[in-house]
């Protein structure tokens, strides 16, 4: 049996503008396995951010199901979601959302602390040596490339543990060859940490580096992957 770990059923997310709608998203089914690496293109518009908020529980739908981890993220309460987001989801937006005044090694453990939990020093360094950023853990976010910086967003998305990672963009700022980079750890760090990856990419030479693409147009899949790579994982099960 195929086990989803992301789930959406008849996802409908409209914005009234006036006398117009918005359909941004308009009865997407997207289905991604577990410890799967899914991309998710389509042109700017079509509704991806939309549907990783959704994913995420930053954002409710206007009609449809979003299941994580089988749960159905519609029944829960205000604080429930955000315990939900805290304990399950990973973010990773395209500015890195670092704090300035805070070094690399506080930025990262930081949500581990806001959720008053104990911070596991041990997996915190394993991480960061994972993400090629040992050397940089007394730094400042500001002396730091956007790749570092990046890299550092993506240690401070695992370090909670959580199931999934949702990626909006994260190589939006860098060049090709820290795209590239960074991609490539987000991906073994995944692997290594047993994490689900959704990213959000215009790029699609970054989206060949995820085991299937999925691509949206009008707020709907036109293209699902199938035929990409599968993870190994899936293969064995
Ligand atoms: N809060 C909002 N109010 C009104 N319309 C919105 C709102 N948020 C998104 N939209 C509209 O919904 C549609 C989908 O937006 P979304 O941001 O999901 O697209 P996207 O594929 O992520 O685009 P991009 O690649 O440019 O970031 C767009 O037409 C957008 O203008």
């Amino acid at each position: 049996m195929e086990s989803w770990i992301i789930r959406t059923k008849n996802l409908k997310k409209y914005y009234q503008l006036g006398e117009h709608t918005v359909k941004a998203l308009d009865g997407m089914d997207f289905l991604v396995r577990e410890r799967e690496f899914v991309a998710v293109i389509g042109t700017s518009g079509s509704g991806k951010s939309t549907l990783l908020h959704m994913v995420g529980g930053l954002d409710v739908p206007t009609e449809g199901e979003v299941y994580v981890d089988g749960r159905n993220l519609n029944e829960m309460n205000k604080e429930q979601l955000a315990v939900f987001r805290r304990r399950k989801v990973g973010f990773v937006f395209q500015n890195y959302n670092l704090v300035p005044d805070l070094n690399i090694y506080e930025n990262v453990v930081l949500p581990v602390e806001l959720d008053g939990r104990r911070v596991d020093r041990e997996f915190a360094e394993e991480i960061l040596e994972f993400l090629k950023l040992s050397g940089k853990k007394e730094a400042l976010p500001g002396i730091l490339s956007g790749g570092q910086q990046q890299r550092a967003a993506i240690a401070r998305a695992i370090v909670s543990k959580p199931a999934i990672l949702l990626a909006d963009e994260p190589t939006g700022n860098l060049d090709t060859a820290a795209s590239h980079d960074v991609i490539g750890l987000l991906k073994m760090a995944a692997k290594q940490f047993q994490q689900t990856v959704v990213l959000i990419t215009h790029d699609n030479d970054i989206a060949q580096l995820a085991d299937r693409i999925v691509r949206i147009e009008d707020g709907r899949i036109v293209e699902r992957g199938e035929h990409e790579r599968r993870p190994s994982h899936a293969e064995e099960s």
